[in-house]
């Protein structure tokens, strides 16, 4: 029953860990993806272009090293050799100096490039989860979406920079010096050549695998962490009800399954490298020793022989470097798909190309025959499954508001008041029938506008880090002090904001002072004023409040009112019989419409329940109501 109307349903409501990722991330191992994911580097090529072009310079210059320092000691051994000691030690000394410089350049432009891509794409998922539609959101665990946002993010970055690069440097590497060891030694390198196909197919057997396991392992850290965001954000549900040892449970439990999984992964991991490096050591000593038999035969002069070992070196660190990087890359594809998927949601709420914007109002709230069931919830990647069909949770209910009047939905948990609130402002799209603000079917209007003409005011105040000033304006960003000001003392919040240490400035929310339940509803209703909209919904709160306290949140709500056309889901007597007219919902149907005087004389399902009107004023009315129906 106690649920706030704007906000998504809370991460309580999530859906299990859904399987079907594992298929998104084969499915990212498509050309398109990764065309696509160059697509956001492509605003900085230049700088990726300079990135590649000093690596290549490195990598090459580095090649050189090999050679150079088979001459020195071909200079020191062999007499009478082309070069001397003094030439060969210069050309070193320069060779490590130019590839120093290029390595910064690289390593400095590719962070640049790799900065930037991650920026860009935070930004772009953010913007377009902001679009999404509260469907998108109520069947999604917060935690699974914030992952995305940051750590899928972070995956891509070092995919589509740091790891690429290597690669090329890898891939030059490779056949760099495979070319200077065949001038070398053709022998040896056919040698070394004959184990290196044996090697890159292991990497590919033990890469597919950790491919798997490692999407596994984020998937059940995402489990472990939707359940920490969930007890965190409902830390006093958990402690009303002394479930400290059960949430304790549950988080092990995840973090648990985690650490198996994880487990599975490093047992592969830590067979996989060693092997992989045993292989190419094994080749390299095998080498070895048919180069020592050529130099012992006075066809190879021993500097050559340091030359090759080096180049051999320096292929077999690319293949491990191969193997990692596979691995690394397989990683990301899960990460890459999960983005993409998010970014590829569509908005089910959109503007229409032809929607118009809304201007000044009469404010007539009209529902005509609506029908309306929540989206099926089944998320995007199950979409081959045909979603299960809703019920419909309104059924062809009708209800006309008139410019300025306060009307009071009525009715027991679950009877549908909060959906009928949230027609209004377009949060869901209805099956049947229509909503109507004056006469525009809120289909045919621009959202934004649509929007602007609605206050909202929930039963619980979500307040943001910020000071209480900007909590207040954000109900009209551009509001003045003065404004802001006027709106908090006709809420009654005035006098309790200049007490507070840093009155206007002080901070609220999560890391600032917690203000008590009718302080944070008087916030909520200076938004509202601030807003200034031609219509109102109120979500009036259930939690008592003391007298004191309740009074102003009341006598704020009556100026909020005043001249607004107001739905207000209503608990409690006092407001209900205020009401201009009453509307009894039932089962999603509109069973009785009239002022409270109109009501009692009909002798219907209000009067049955007024006639036991002898309790208090504010007594809540739902519980009798639901004992009525
Ligand atoms: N986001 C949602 N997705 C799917 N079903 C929903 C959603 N929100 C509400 N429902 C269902 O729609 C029905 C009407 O819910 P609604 O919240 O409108 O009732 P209500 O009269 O406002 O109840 P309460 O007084 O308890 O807030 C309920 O059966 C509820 O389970």
């Amino acid at each position: 029953m106690k649920r706030s109307l704007p906000v998504a349903r809370r991460a309580s409501d999530a859906r299990p860990a859904d399987p079907p990722r594992q298929r998104v991330a084969l499915a990212a191992l498509s050309g398109v993806s990764w065309r696509r994911l160059l697509g956001y580097v492509a605003p900085y090529r230049w700088w990726m272009v300079l990135a590649l072009v000093a690596m290549l310079i490195a990598t090459g210059v580095g090649l050189i090293l090999p050679l150079a320092v088979g001459q020195l000691i071909n200079a020191i051994v062999a007499d009478g050799f082309a070069f001397n000691l003094n030439q060969v030690a210069i050309l070193l000394v320069v060779v490590v100096l130019v590839q120093s410089l290029f390595t910064l350049v690289q390593s400095y432009t590719l962070s640049f490039v790799g900065e930037r891509v991650v920026s860009d794409l935070r930004i772009q998922t953010y913007t377009h989860l902001q679009s999404l539609s509260l469907g998108f959101f109520n069947g999604r665990r917060t935690g699974e979406i914030t992952s995305r946002v940051t750590n899928d993010v972070t995956l891509i970055q070092t995919t589509v920079t740091t790891n690429l690069a290597t690669l090329l440097g890898s891939v030059v590497q490779f056949v760099g010096a495979l070319i200077l060891m065949l001038m070398v030694s053709w022998q040896l390198t056919g040698l070394a050549l004959l184990l290196v196909p044996a090697i890159t197919l292991l990497a590919i057997f033990f890469g597919r695998k950790l491919r798997r396991l490692s999407t596994s392992v984020q998937d059940r850290l995402a489990d472990a962490s939707s359940v920490l965001e969930e007890t965190v954000a409902g830390v006093r549900v958990v402690k009303s009800f002394a479930r400290e040892p059960y949430e304790i449970g549950r988080f092990t439990e995840a973090i648990e399954t985690t650490f198996q999984t994880a487990m599975s992964r490093a047992r592969v991991r830590a067979t996989f490298e060693p092997l992989i490096g045993f292989a190419a050591w094994g080749t390299l000593v095998l080498v070895l020793w048919s180069g020592g038999r050529l130099v012992l035969e006075g066809s190879l002069l021993p500097g050559d022989l340091v030359t090759f070992l080096l180049y051999a070196g320096a292929i077999s660190g690319t293949l491990a470097s191969f193997s990692g990087l596979f691995s690394q890359l397989q990683q990301a594809l899960g990460a890459v798909a999960r983005v993409f998927e998010l970014l590829d949601t569509p908005p089910e709420i959109t503007d229409r190309p032809d929607a118009v914007v809304l201007s000044t109002l009469a404010g007539r709230v009209t529902f005509d025959d609506v029908t309306f069931a929540y989206p099926s919830e089944a998320p995007s990647d199950d979409a081959q499954a045909p979603p299960p069909a809703a019920p419909a949770v309104l059924k062809a209910f009708s209800l006309d508001v008139h410019p300025g009047e306060v009307v009071a939905l009525v009715g027991p948990s679950g009877a549908g008041k909060s959906t009928i609130a949230s027609l209004v402002p377009r949060f869901y799209d209805i099956q049947q029938g229509s909503v109507r603000i004056d006469d525009y079917d809120v289909r045919d209007v621009t959202l934004q506008s649509l929007r602007a003409q609605i206050g909202i005011v929930p039963q619980e105040t979500q307040l943001f880090n910020g000071t209480i000033a900007e909590n207040i304006r954000y109900g009209r960003l551009e509001a003045s002090q003065e404004e802001l000001e006027a709106a908090a003392r006709a809420a009654n919040a005035h006098e309790f904001i200049e007490q507070l240490p840093q009155g206007y400035a002080t901070p609220v929310g999560e890391r600032g002072v917690k203000l008590s339940g009718g302080q944070r509803q008087r916030v909520a209703i200076a938004r509202a004023i601030l807003k200034d909209s031609r219509i109102l919904i109120l979500d009036e709160a259930t939690s008592a409040l003391d007298s004191a306290s309740e009074r102003l949140v009341q006598e704020a709500l009556e100026r909020l009112m005043h001249g607004r056309t107001s739905l207000i889901i209503a608990h409690r007597l006092s407001t209900i019989k205020r009401a201009d007219r009453i509307a009894v919902i039932v089962a999603g149907e509109l069973v009785e419409l009239g002022s409270h005087a109109e009501l009692v004389a009909q002798g219907g399902l209000y009067a049955r329940l007024y006639a036991l009107q002898f309790r208090p004023e504010d007594q809540e009315l739902l519980p009798l109501l639901a004992e009525l129906t």
